[in-house]
């Protein structure tokens, strides 16, 4: 075979470049860090085992470098820290969840508030003070507001019908009650502002299905490639900012009007834009176009930390309970002496009384599979109490898997699923704890848990007082696995009206 002096010069180019990235990008790993796992392929690293393999993978390493120990993905060097040394990274300010989400997640991109550390603080405050703290009060209407979801997605069940979770994972049954604490019970009654709720983050995480090739060279190449089409004007979630602006403007207008005639007398509903409107940073006297898109920024921070996240375990605990037949009646008596003591219609100390059901969601939560996640980057050089040491700049993922798995905490078999575990040790389910981080820890540690929990256990409660809920296997069905993250199954679960 004859080689032009063109085709040679080519392949030297294309090996110099390759030999110029595997310099650059070759992992320089200084002596009191982490040991390196060793790797056989230059450039693409541990990537394949971690995409294809990672419990298994994981699982390994961790026997044999003991934790924490370094692994190389997608061209960089990343800190798998498990359950001896993965709270430290969430006891100091030093590791920070949202640098990282930078790269993973660049929600920046389309609500920049979201870039904004101070905006960020006002978010969690609000979460607090104006959801938290007023849990009892909301507890009605999200009780309400979960009916309504039920009976249009589930509807009436005389004969068994099979509801395909998958992709959607209840998110419209979660929208509504979030949708009605935000922006309050008129909006919340329109199917377009659900439907902007329950999809919006679905729809902006649609930027993030491109393969992240561009990585290998740097995570900011990849992330700069992947939201080009959001400089040039494109926005996967201009329609649900358009719907949620528009609904919002005559609500805010007529509430500051009727906040003016009836001074005094005004009765202020109870939820957020009326949180807002009361706020000094976000008062206003006149509803502009800038100051709706300060709100709905705001809103779905809110929205893309809330919905996503609890429906995806509303649904993991329903496949959890309807493939455990054993657990059923059990947990059924407890909801059917509930609901005859509050008479069908729950406050937060007959929500508090599901005990045997909050232990069951904590075990669902906690069995949950993701392999690693919550990545953190290393802000400053930093030394474990081990006196392991690593770089400024390094992503430490924690080893969930190892944490949610150990069997100090969990018993000789911590894979089996114990429902009444956090029962009988006086762990709730919204209790973070070093041998539970669903929620993460310490300072940072989800400020919307209590919500998550409650829409949970009312969506639960009813769901069970009402159905028969089976998988179509009969058995425990499989979650899905994107790399080493889960999603609950996608088999879809059948549904029969309970006789009363
Ligand atoms: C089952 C549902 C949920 C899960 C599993 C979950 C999980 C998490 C995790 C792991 C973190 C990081 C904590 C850390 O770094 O220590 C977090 C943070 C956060 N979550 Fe949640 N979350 C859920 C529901 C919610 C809800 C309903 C809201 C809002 C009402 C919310 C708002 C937030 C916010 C604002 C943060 C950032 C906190 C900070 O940076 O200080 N989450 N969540």
């Amino acid at each position: 075979m004859d080689f032009s002096f063109e085709t040679i010069q080519s392949f030297v180019w294309v090996f110099i470049a390759i030999y110029v990235v595997y310099w650059i990008k070759k992992p320089r790993i200084s002596k009191n860090e982490p040991p390196m796992v060793p790797y056989k392929f230059p450039i693409i690293g541990h990537t394949l085992d971690y995409l294809f393999n990672a419990e298994k993978f994981l699982a390994e390493c961790r026997q044999k470098y003991g934790d924490p120990f370094n692994i190389y993905v997608f061209g960089q060097v990343n800190t798998i820290a498990g359950n001896e040394i993965g709270h430290e990274i969430y006891l100091t300010e030093v590791f920070s969840l949202r640098s990282a989400m930078r790269e993973k997640f660049p929600l920046n991109r389309v609500l920049n508030c979201f870039d904004n550390p101070e905006k960020i603080e006002q978010v969690i405050k609000t979460i607090r003070e104006g959801i938290t703290a007023n849990l009892s009060l909301y507890t009605e209407r999200i009780q309400k507001q979960l009916m309504i979801s039920i009976n249009k997605e589930i509807g009436d069940c005389s004969n068994p019908k099979l509801i395909i979770t998958a992709n959607r994972n209840f998110s419209s049954v979660i929208a509504r009650p979030v949708a009605d604490i935000l922006v309050g019970q008129e909006i919340s009654e329109n199917e377009d502002v659900i439907k902007a709720f329950a999809n919006f983050t679905k729809d902006f995480t649609s930027i993030l299905k491109i393969p992240p090739i561009l990585s290998f060279i740097h995570p900011k190449v990849h992330i700069e490639f992947i939201t080009l089409p959001l400089r040039f004007g494109w926005s996967p979630i201009r329609r649900h900012v358009i719907t949620l602006k528009e609904h919002l403007r005559p609500i805010l207008e007529k509430r500051l009007k009727d906040k003016e005639i009836l001074g005094d007398k005004y009765e202020p509903p109870l939820d957020i834009i009326e949180y807002f409107l009361n706020n000094p940073v976000y008062e206003t006297k006149v509803i502009t176009d800038d100051y709706l898109n300060k709100i709905c920024n705001f809103l779905f921070v809110i929205i893309v930390t809330s919905i996503h996240t609890t429906s995806r375990h509303i649904t993991s605990a329903l496949y959890d309970f309807a493939g455990r037949p054993e657990l059923w009646d059990d947990i059924y008596e407890e909801q059917v002496r509930i609901d005859k003591e509050c008479n069908g219609e729950l406050s937060l100390q007959h929500i508090n009384k599901m005990v045997k059901l909050d232990s069951f969601v904590r075990e669902s939560l906690r069995t949950f599979d993701t392999v690693v996640g919550s990545p953190h980057r290393c802000l400053e050089s930093y030394t474990f109490k081990n006196g392991m040491t690593i770089p400024k700049g390094r992503i430490v993922q924690t080893y969930l898997m190892d944490i949610h798995y150990n069997t100090t905490a969990y018993g000789p078999e911590p894979r089996s699923f114990l429902p009444y575990h956090g029962l009988e040790n006086n762990f709730p389910a919204t209790k973070t704890d070093k041998n539970y981080f669903i929620f993460g820890s310490g300072k940072h540690a989800c400020p919307g848990r209590f919500l998550a929990v409650n829409e949970i256990k009312i969506g639960m409660h009813k769901l069970i007082l009402n159905y028969h809920i089976k998988t179509p296997s009969g058995k425990i069905e499989k979650k899905v696995y994107y790399g080493p993250y889960a999603v609950p199954p996608a088999t879809g679960l059948i549904f029969e009206n309970r006789k009363k």
